[in-house]
């Protein structure tokens, strides 16, 4: 019988690739960008707007969410999508990372990661098969397994280990995952900026045959050059017929540039985060609202959007919001912000299916580089 998790290819143009992930909760339309929610809300964002903006799938976070509200009071609750109201498909991450970045790392081996919880002390222990259990009980979509992630740059010996951990960590998440029919658990390739290593750990991966595969270790520091080596490697080692998911990414030139290499899912917090510090992205570019220059500018961040936020407010009056601290500021930006980047997904989309990616992108660069009219 099919599997209820079906990734379709619907077209492809150079290495861009257009395609679906059909799961019992719904169609995520690729290349997508997935917002994060970490702790069970894309903050300053109530979720019928974020799916009104055409997001089909956002991001949970088992270290956020096992340490508050916990795991097991959120499975007692009917799982993470009846508690936030959220009826569409979630990807958890498996928590590896913020272990690494936000706590209070005791120990990692074999066995898992001991740390001690940035929110009140208290230490836990985190194995391939609590963190598959945790995203079980979070009632996930798309689980992914525990890794290591290193810090780029690092000692080859280090990514070598780290990468070799993470494959074994691999395969104790598909054993731990099971046969969950409608989910999926994805690999996670590391490797660093080792040509070699990705290769060899894409290939390990790919031997597993999970039904999706992220691109992990990147975004954490390099140059956005060395990041697109790592995929012009890894990509082409990675099954043709699996999603790819490159974590933490990115910018839109970021996205642009990684779709072109046959990326498919991204998830970033710079929208969210950056709209709640008074950035605004728009087709003319960024404009950073905190700057003086706006408090008289009567315009709109952008009068042909079909976002409120960037077509009915002014930048005078965004501005003076985000000056003066007010809740609404980050809102309204943050709103705006989460439109560009799907509506950016959408030209994306509609430019593969049509052959003409390539000058999408290009026409899109030359539309921040004439700034911001
Ligand atoms: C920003 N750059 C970046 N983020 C990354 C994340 C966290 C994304 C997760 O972190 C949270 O966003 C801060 C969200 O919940 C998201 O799911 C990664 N996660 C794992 N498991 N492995 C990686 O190699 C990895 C690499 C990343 N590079």
């Amino acid at each position: 019988m099919t599997d209820r998790f079906q990734f379709t290819l619907l077209a492809t143009d150079g290495k861009a690739r257009r395609g679906q992930i059909s799961m019992p909760r719904g169609i995520v339309r690729t290349p997508a960008f997935m917002p994060v929610g970490t702790v069970g809300t894309v903050k300053a964002m109530y979720l019928t707007q974020v799916r009104e903006l055409g997001a089909d799938i956002i991001l949970g976070n088992t270290y956020h969410l096992m340490l508050r509200p916990g795991a097991e009071r959120v499975a007692r609750l009917g799982g993470l999508h009846e508690l936030i109201r959220w009826p569409e498909p979630i990807l958890t991450d498996s928590g590896g990372f913020q272990v690494m970045s936000l706590s209070g790392l005791r120990k990692l081996d074999e066995q898992g990661v001991t740390f001690k919880s940035h929110v009140d002390g208290a230490l836990h222990h985190m194995s391939p098969e609590r963190s598959i259990e945790i995203q079980g009980l979070l009632d996930s979509d798309i689980q992914m397994q525990l890794d290591e992630c290193v810090a780029l740059p690092a000692e080859r010996s280090e990514i070598e280990r780290a990468m070799e951990l993470s494959l074994r960590w691999a395969e104790r998440c598909k054993v731990a995952f099971g046969d969950q029919p409608g989910k999926a658990m994805f690999g996670i390739v590391q490797g660093g900026d080792s040509p070699e290593l990705r290769v060899r750990s894409a290939e390990a991966l790919a031997g597993l045959d999970l039904k999706g595969y992220a691109v992990g270790g990147l975004a954490v520091g390099e140059p956005q050059e060395v990041m697109l080596d790592m995929l012009d490697i890894t990509c082409p080692a990675l099954p043709f017929d699996k999603p790819r998911y490159l974590m933490g990414v990115g910018t839109p030139d970021d996205i642009l540039k990684s779709v072109a290499r046959g990326i498919d899912m991204f998830d970033c917090v710079m929208p969210t985060r950056s709209g709640r510090h008074g950035l605004a992205f728009t087709r003319h570019g960024r404009v950073n609202l905190r700057n003086a220059r706006h408090a008289e500018d009567p315009r709109p961040l952008d009068e042909a959007s079909s976002c409120p936020a960037a077509r009915d407010y002014s930048r005078a009056y965004l501005h003076h919001l985000v000056r003066s601290n007010e809740a609404l500021g980050g809102m309204l930006l943050t709103w705006n912000n989460l439109a560009y980047y799907q509506d950016l997904m959408a030209g994306i989309r509609a430019s593969i299916e049509e052959g003409r990616f390539q000058s999408f992108m290009e026409e899109t660069q030359e539309t921040w580089a004439r700034g911001d009219i």
